[in-house]
């Protein structure tokens, strides 16, 4: 959880929250103590567009538009937390591009959705509208105000969701008949709850004595019922829609009742919120066959607790470095798997830094276009999810070569975000057991020629080390550059670096140093930066028996056999590029890179 910062200057320096809407305050109690939450309802959208840029997260009902122009502006923004189901005011493309993760509540106010169902079902049915105003205008009309009865009438349920499963339910037990058309409907609940399934949404248009509407809003169900739809609806029929407006065309809607095509409508959406005087929607507001409610149906104090508590809970554990229970545009990861995964989040963002530091430093942040076999070893081949561990990856690639700023890569956004930079990563998972040293999963990174460019077959990438140096100190071959990691008590180490099996903790400023195996180099490299005035906190050396041969590896002396090793020291404080450059000149020293992790 967030903890209060107050900063030297006294300021709050807690992430903030904005809260636009009318949020129930159970949930924001639970904000209170380690977020800054501030409450503004009644803003502007430019007025919005102007301050959310101060905020780390955003609670919003269905009236705020969140727009790309509102998400980019929002330049902290970590999450939009959506306080109901439908997410159609946020735009998820804008979002996901940003790495914004948008939660919302999928459950908790379904149950009020589906009773506002049912109520607008019996209020047009009984007229309970149209009696109720003609009581109160001082009349008394009960012949003229006769209505159906429901029990025994075909009720057509358009999406057998969560909503429309809950009302299929409840009119069940009205003793209604049941059918639903919904391509991805769950046969078993459907056959639960006593509902057919039908094969063509016409047979529900052509059966149904109330057509009941529980679709999201998406591009494929906007207008998705228009005068041809409504055409083929029985005269008596009648219309209900607590899903969004505009999935029912409001102009075909009022012409049918108009025109005697359908008998009525109860409608608690409305294409545009509130509708304007004098527009189709004021208009089917005020016709008589029409009950209407102004989007109503999330509104009781029971859904508005639970959706509040569960989205602020949310909001918490996003801006707490945890993951959401319910992300629109993120994979759902138990909180269980990803404790497990954690340790592994911190070793692949630091061997992405590593290769980009040390195999490819000569990449800009537009391009790192590199192909990359990436393989989970032993027990993190068995890994429901690897997102995290692809996210923590591509983060490290880039963090080397990108403003911090600029670099918000997460779960949401890592695939997207490789993608433009060029970065292939095939994942694949060897179940082999690596069980050594105390440890038993590691993964592996390695590069590969980039099957994009076949013309880089000969081309030599990522050279880490002068370029001006001869010899041996020059290229390094792209199957070289390899990583190996593991964990061992919760504690990242990098067990492989090129052609160099070794063991250290990857961590703080390093000096990579690859030389002849003999003695005397540790001393020169030690009196160089100790002139410069740098410390050696640690030390490894990795031998290896050289296998290179020079017509494989054009510019590398190895060729001759010589035993080569890498240096690797932990140094308390950054080196010049100056004093790396030198070292290189040094008898028998073939190659030098500095990497911060
Ligand atoms: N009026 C209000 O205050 C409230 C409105 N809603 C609206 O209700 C909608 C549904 O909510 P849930 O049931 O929770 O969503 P859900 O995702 O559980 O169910 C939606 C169903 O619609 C189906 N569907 C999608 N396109 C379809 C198509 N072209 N034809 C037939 N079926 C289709 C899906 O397969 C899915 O089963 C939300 O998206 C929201 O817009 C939800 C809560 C409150
Ligand atoms: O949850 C939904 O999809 C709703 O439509 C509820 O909207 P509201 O939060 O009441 O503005």
């Amino acid at each position: 959880m967030p903890q209060p910062i107050v900063a030297a200057n006294g300021h709050d320096t807690r992430p903030k929250v904005l809260v636009p809407e009318k949020l129930s305050p159970d949930g924001l109690a639970l904000l209170q103590a380690s977020l800054e939450v501030h409450e503004r309802q009644g803003l502007s959208a430019d007025e919005l567009l102007t301050i959310v840029g101060d905020y780390d997260a955003i609670i919003v009902r269905s009236e705020t538009k969140c727009t790309a122009s509102l998400l980019k502006a929002g330049k902290k923004l970590r999450v939009v937390a959506r306080a109901g189901v439908g997410v159609d005011n946020v735009d998820l493309d804008a979002a996901t591009k940003l790495g914004i993760i948008v939660v919302n509540s999928p459950q908790g106010n379904i149950n009020a959705a589906a009773e506002h169902t049912i109520a607008l079902l019996m209020a047009v049915a009984r007229n309970i509208g149209a009696a109720s105003l003609s009581l109160k205008g001082g009349k008394w009309e009960r012949s003229k105000l006769v209505g159906i009865e429901v029990k025994g009438k075909t009720l057509g349920i358009l999406g057998l969701g969560k909503v429309g499963l809950t009302v299929a339910r409840a009119a069940g037990g009205l003793g209604m008949k049941l059918l639903a058309f919904d391509p991805y409907a769950n046969p078993a609940l459907a056959a639960a709850a006593n509902v057919e399934i039908v094969p063509t949404m016409d047979e529900l248009f052509e059966t149904a004595e109330f057509l009941t509407i529980h679709t999201p809003m998406i591009a494929s169900t906007k207008g998705l019922i228009g005068t041809a739809e409504l055409s083929k609806m029985k005269p008596t029929a009648r219309v209900l829609n607590v899903a969004r407006g505009g999935i029912v065309d409001e102009v075909a809607l009022l012409a049918a009742l108009e025109d005697g095509t359908i008998a009525g409508a109860g409608i608690d959406v409305w294409t545009s919120e509130p509708p304007k005087p004098g527009d189709t929607a004021s208009r089917l507001i005020d016709h008589p066959k029409v009950v209407a409610t102004p989007h109503l149906g999330a509104s009781t104090h029971e859904a508005q607790e639970n959706v509040s508590i569960d989205v602020c809970e949310q909001v918490l554990s996003i801006l707490s470095g945890q993951l959401p229970r319910s992300a629109v545009n993120a994979p759902i990861i138990l909180p269980e798997e990803y404790r497990t995964l954690r340790p592994f989040v911190v070793l692949l963002e630091k061997m992405g830094s590593l290769y980009t530091q040390h195999f490819s430093p000569s990449n800009t942040a537009q391009q790192l276009r590199t192909t990359f076999d990436l393989t989970y070893e032993g027990t993190l081949a068995s890994a429901n999810t690897t997102k995290p561990l692809f996210a923590a990856l591509v983060k490290g690639l880039l963090s080397p070569i990108s403003s911090s700023d600029s670099l918000n890569i997460n779960i949401v956004n890592a695939e997207l975000v490789a993608k433009e930079r060029g970065i292939l990563i095939n994942e694949s998972r060897s179940r082999d057991q690596v069980e050594q040293e105390g440890y038993s999963a590691s993964v592996t990174l390695k590069a590969r020629l980039d099957p994009r460019s076949p013309s880089a077959s000969r081309v030599l990438r990522g050279d880490p080390f002068d370029a001006n140096a001869s010899g041996a100190g020059r290229r390094k071959k792209i199957e070289d550059q390899v990583i190996t990691g593991f964990i061992s008590h919760n504690t990242p180490y990098i067990s492989r670096l090129g052609r160099f099996n070794t063991s250290f903790v990857p961590e703080g400023t390093m000096l990579l140093c690859r030389n002849y195996d003999e003695p005397g180099k540790i001393g020169i490299v030690g009196a160089k930066l100790g002139k410069s005035g740098v410390n050696i906190r640690s030390m490894t050396v990795a031998p290896i028996e050289t296998s290179a041969t020079p017509s494989e590896d054009a510019g590398m002396a190895a060729g001759d056999g010589q035993r080569e090793a890498l240096m690797i020291l932990g140094l308390d404080r950054a080196v010049s590029d100056d004093v790396r450059k030198s070292l290189i000149g040094e008898e028998g020293m073939l190659e030098a890179s500095v990497v911060v992790l």
